[in-house]
């Protein structure tokens, strides 16, 4: 069995905003700098320099690592980087600084993009085909198998997915009723999973859903994590604490930099530390997200560092930590497990020669042929509108060629 750790390195991502200038600005822009900076920090100055000369730094120096039969959650409040930082490694979006590593080995987005796959926050599904087609033609287009071997697979698919009971009911949208929510982000999934990448990047794979679907979502994430050996990203808004169990590490952004990389358990440890004592029935991302000023402000002042808790200074942390410490202890588990576990993993299943030269599975004229098939399907499922299209053309064509019919093909006539 072969696994794909992805490490990326240092990523930086900047966005050039079109800031437009007031016609009827009084102050210069030096001056209304200075006003602006006023009592700031040297980094928020720097911020605010880069904003008014129309760049945004989305993400700063991101560094993190997902291993294989692992899920990863990329969580954060609203604007942090989150998808950003998503669509950089599904290869949306060009490296602007930074490498992206599988398995020790750099990959350019071309090669990163042919062993994942990438699900989108919105469903962009056919609403008139069936869960089945849909992923039927998802299979015919990234699989050269025979017409036996795809239905085996579509069929077994289906079956991992729970989507056996709507698996002819076709997929619908605002409009037209179809399956549900919950069942829709299933079968985007699918369309993602069916040629079996190695890693799988999800874009909020839970958004809209309530929280029972959104644990059923997470938990068959799980189990293809665990049973196929996937390495699965993913970005998360506020989580239960059920899914949150489900999570082998976080990566925690605000404003486009890592506040933590590590287990949910390193997180409460973390916070704690940092002085903030998690509320009863309160879910440690949650409370992280609703933290992240006083997390920016103490990091600011010390790093916390966890790893290694017996270099912090001051007697009351060192007892805060021989604390922790002791109550870790008395649960399932130390960190120096959860360390090892993972460091056990990383030995015995990172398959290090990996190739990544495979080629696309059709050629462009079957691709061709394929999406044509599922156009005309589309085509004549929506017949009153498709003869709607027609008549219109016609009747658009014969009046502006009937006002044009006489014109004489010569300079007059232009
Ligand atoms: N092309 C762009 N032009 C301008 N701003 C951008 C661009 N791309 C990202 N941003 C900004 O970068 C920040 C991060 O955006 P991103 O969508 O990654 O956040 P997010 O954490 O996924 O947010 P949410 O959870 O609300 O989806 C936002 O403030 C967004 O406005």
């Amino acid at each position: 069995m072969q696994g794909c750790e992805v490490e990326a390195v240092g990523i930086n991502y900047t966005v050039h905003t079109h800031k437009s200038e007031h016609p009827f600005k009084l102050f210069s822009k030096s001056a209304q700098l200075d006003t602006e900076q006023d009592g700031k920090e040297p980094e928020e100055e720097a911020e605010a320099e880069h904003s008014c000369s129309g760049v945004r730094h989305v993400l700063k120096n991101v560094s993190f690592q997902a291993k294989p039969w692992e899920i990863l959650a990329i969580v954060g409040p609203s604007g942090a980087g989150k998808s950003s930082l998503l669509e950089i490694l599904a290869g949306k979006h060009s490296l602007q600084s930074g490498t992206v590593l599988v398995n020790h080995k750099p990959v350019d987005k071309a090669q990163f993009r042919k062993l994942s796959g990438y699900v989108t926050q919105k469903d962009t599904l056919f609403p008139l085909l069936t869960a089945e087609e849909t992923l039927m033609f998802s299979a015919k287009l990234r699989l050269k198998l025979f017409k036996e071997e795809l239905c085996c697979r579509v069929k077994s698919l289906i079956k991992e997915l729970g989507l056996d009971h709507v698996a002819d009911t076709r997929i619908g949208d605002d409009r037209v009723r179809g399956i549900s929510g919950g069942e829709r982000r299933r079968v985007s999934i699918g369309v993602e999973v069916i040629h079996d990448p190695k890693v799988l990047i999800l874009d909020e794979p839970t958004s809209g859903l309530d929280s029972t679907s959104a644990l059923q979502i997470i938990d068959m994430l799980k189990v293809m994590a665990d049973t196929r050996g996937r390495t699965i990203i993913l970005s998360i808004h506020q989580p239960g604490f059920r899914i949150v169990k489900l999570f082998s590490s976080l990566l925690l952004l605000a404003n486009g930099s890592v506040l933590h990389h590590g287990t949910a358990e390193l997180l409460g440890v973390n916070l704690r530390l940092s002085g903030l004592e998690l509320p009863l029935h309160v879910n440690v991302v949650e409370f992280a997200i609703e933290s992240i000023d006083t997390i920016q402000q103490q990091q600011k002042c010390v790093p916390v560092q966890v790893e290694t808790p017996r270099q912090l200074p001051g007697t009351m942390q060192q007892k805060k930590v021989d604390d922790e410490a002791g109550e870790i202890r008395n649960g399932k588990f130390t960190l120096q497990q959860l360390f090892q576990q993972s460091k056990v993993i990383d030995e015995e299943t990172i398959y290090v020669g990996m190739d990544f030269t495979s080629d696309f599975a059709n050629s462009r004229l079957t691709e061709t042929m394929i999406l044509t098939h599922r156009f005309s399907k589309n085509i004549f499922r929506t017949k009153e509108l498709f003869a709607c299209r027609t008549i219109q053309m016609l009747v658009s064509g014969l009046v502006v060629g009937s006002i044009f019919c006489n014109l004489k093909d010569d300079l007059e006539g232009a």
